[in-house]
């Protein structure tokens, strides 16, 4: 049989468009084209378990190979093979059954991913690096003739008779002259280890060399020989295809160093198993975080049905989860589409909530099972719980019974307990409850000190995220505020009814005010006279919560450019209780009440790291002769 044809398409040539366009991401023509030989020897098992095929399944190795002299590529499979009546209709038509709509919108695309499964490429895509393909099939059916199929990248095909005597199917490559980097043992391997690692089917590429034992030596010593084997490049059977039962730690384990060899190990992990109404597998990782956001990202790779896709899996798993490591397979993804296609995607909406719920129901149960465990993890989990809550309500509401809130005395409570440890101690006369934390326990050591002298409680938030957490917190907290501890002085920070009364007549203050303000010379100093208690520090700088928390923002990229510019502006609370200001107000030296003004404040400038050059020097200097 001989029979030349045209591939039925209306458009000219649409290869030289494939190759063109496509070029950047040309190296998935090997996913496509082995993805399809373990499709076809799938098939074959299949038939056989159904009692449809009665042969021999014997080895169904596939082998991946290249001649560098005659620039070729191979993959060979031992499946179901085609007649050439299938290869007409799978591989002439099928395939292009979606040719005149591809040409409309592959102006659209972005990368070849998106073409190339949207409108069922999968074998065209060989076109992007050979000039010329062959494909020599003998199907599994009794008496099939073997065929030869033949395209040089045109439109027209030559299908004939073909001599091969095996099962299966040769996809034989010529590479052009561009894609001569594939021609390369290291570069194929590479590909190969990047998508079919974890295919089911078990693919030979070469062979490598492995040391036997071989008997002992004289002495009694095991010996070893050297024998050349086949390289199979992948795993056929990964930790995710496996019944969780059937799993022990040390598995999942392992499996972690397999996907990232160099990682420290996880804290914990989740076995993902769904067949309905998706069908998901997968084991998600809780790495330790370590507050470096931005280098844990796109470590979950994503797989269809064992055949690796992406490590960006942005818009399949919500953005918090990034933070995990591992793997999730699903053929229920739409792969090769468009992004805002994906988010739109009903079934990636159901996944994404799944794996959400999974998440937070993992973390709850490790919270209630092992609370010691979980706050010794805290550090870690922690980063990534606060960062669900902010971003996702439906994490938000299970996980507010089990996020923590951590003190500066390393103690931990749930929202629950820590409100009920508050509530009575820390409620201002306005009734509202005041929660006070610190981002830096060394910084703001005196404004804590000061806090916890009076009996109130100091939490820490210093991790990246804390900024956007406590606003999070004060949102959904009814009645409480969240106040830095060195925002103001503290019964600002926590007005009482009984406060403290100031012992200095308005004169005195304005007298004070104005010798400060003349000490001080700093405009975005802005002087305030305060009363608070005699043992409390004479001098107080603090910034406003809120501005500085706009600025933070500002900082953070949060479109408060606005604030972002404007000067650092403190306060400057001078305690018209304490004897300092007293013993200035009644000193008659003039040179001595400025000193001791200036004194005052450097030290409270100290107290909060804001003394610096110049001023650090003078200070030290008026300090020893002080004390001269
Ligand atoms: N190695 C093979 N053995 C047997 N049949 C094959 C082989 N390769 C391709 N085919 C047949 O050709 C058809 C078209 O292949 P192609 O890769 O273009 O699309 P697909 O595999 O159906 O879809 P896609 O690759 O886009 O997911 C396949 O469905 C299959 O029937």
């Amino acid at each position: 049989m001989q029979e030349k044809g045209n591939i039925s398409i209306h458009t000219e040539n649409i290869f030289p468009v494939i190759k063109k366009f496509l070029y950047s991401d040309n190296e998935i023509f090997l996913r496509e084209l082995v993805s399809n030989a373990v499709d076809a020897t799938q098939k074959l098992k299949r038939l056989s378990s159904l009692g449809q095929f009665t042969g021999d399944l014997g080895d169904t190795t596939i082998e991946i190979s290249f001649d560098e002299q005659a620039k070729t590529i191979t993959i060979s499979d031992k499946g179901i093979g085609m007649t050439a009546e299938e290869v007409k209709k799978y591989i002439n038509q099928i395939a292009f059954s979606g040719a005149t709509e591809f040409v409309e919108k592959f102006k659209e695309a972005k990368d070849a991913n998106e073409i190339i499964g949207r409108f069922g490429l999968g074998f065209y895509s060989a076109f992007m690096v050979a000039d010329k393909v062959e494909i020599q099939t003998l199907s599994y059916q009794e008496g099939a003739q073997a065929a030869k199929w033949i395209c040089d990248g045109s439109t027209s095909y030559e299908i004939s008779d073909s001599d091969k005597t095996t099962r299966g199917t040769d996809v034989i490559l010529y590479i052009n002259k561009e894609s001569e980097e594939f021609l390369n043992k290291a570069r194929l391997e590479e590909i190969l280890a990047k998508y079919c690692r974890f295919l089911p089917v078990p693919i030979k590429f070469g062979t490598k060399t492995t040391s036997e034992p071989d008997g002992e030596d004289e002495e009694g010593k095991p010996k070893y020989k050297s024998v050349e084997v086949d390289n199979i490049i992948n795993n056929t059977n990964p930790a995710w295809t496996k019944a969780p039962a059937d799993l022990k730690d040390e598995d999942y384990l392992a499996f972690y160093r397999e996907l990232y060899p160099f990682a420290e190990e996880p804290l914990f992990w989740i076995h993902l198993n769904v067949d309905y109404p998706f069908n998901l597998t997968g084991i998600l990782y809780f790495p330790k975080i370590k507050n470096d956001f931005d280098l844990q990202r796109n470590k979950i790779k994503l797989f269809s049905r064992q055949v690796f896709i992406t490590d960006e899996v942005k818009d399949i798993v919500p953005e918090f989860l990034m933070l995990l490591h591992g793997v999730i397979d699903s053929p229920d993804i739409p792969l090769n589409v468009s992004r805002s296609f994906l988010q739109a995607d009903s079934n990636v909406k159901r996944i994404s909530n799944y794996i959400t719920k999974k998440v937070a129901d993992k973390l709850g149960e490790l919270f209630k099972t092992d609370r010691k465990a979980f706050e010794e993890k805290w550090k870690d989990i922690g980063l990534f719980v606060k960062y669900g809550m902010v971003s996702e309500d439906k994490f938000a509401e299970k996980a507010s019974d089990f996020v923590l809130l951590q003190t500066v005395d390393h103690e931990f409570f749930t929202l629950k307990e820590y409100a009920e440890k508050v509530k009575d101690i820390q409620k201002d006369k306005h009734d509202h409850v005041i929660y006070l934390y610190a981002s830096d326990m060394t910084k703001q050591d005196s404004f804590i000190t000061t806090a916890k002298d009076k009996g109130y409680d100091v939490l820490l938030f210093d991790s990246p995220i804390d900024g956007h957490f406590v606003s999070y917190l004060e949102q959904k907290t009814e009645k409480t505020q969240l106040k830095r501890v060195d925002s103001d002085v503290l019964n600002k920070l926590i007005q009482k009814e009984d406060d403290k009364q100031l012992a200095l007549s308005e004169e005195e203050s304005g007298a004070i005010k104005t010798l400060f303000e003349k000490a001080i010379q700093k405009e975005n100093m802005k002087v305030e006279v305060a009363a608070l208690g005699e043992d409390e520090m004479p001098v107080t700088v603090t910034m406003d919560e809120f501005m500085r928390r706009m600025k933070d923002m500002a900082q953070q990229g949060g479109g408060m450019g606005f604030y972002g510019a404007l000067p650092d502006n403190y306060k400057v609370s001078v305690n018209g209780n304490h004897p300092l200001i007293k013993r200035i107000l009644t000193s008659t030296d003039e040179a001595e009440k400025e000193n001791l003004a200036k004194q005052a404040f450097d030290l409270a400038l100290l107290s909060n790291g804001l003394l610096t050059g110049a001023e650090l020097t003078q200070f030290v200097k008026r300090s020893v002769s002080l004390i001269d």
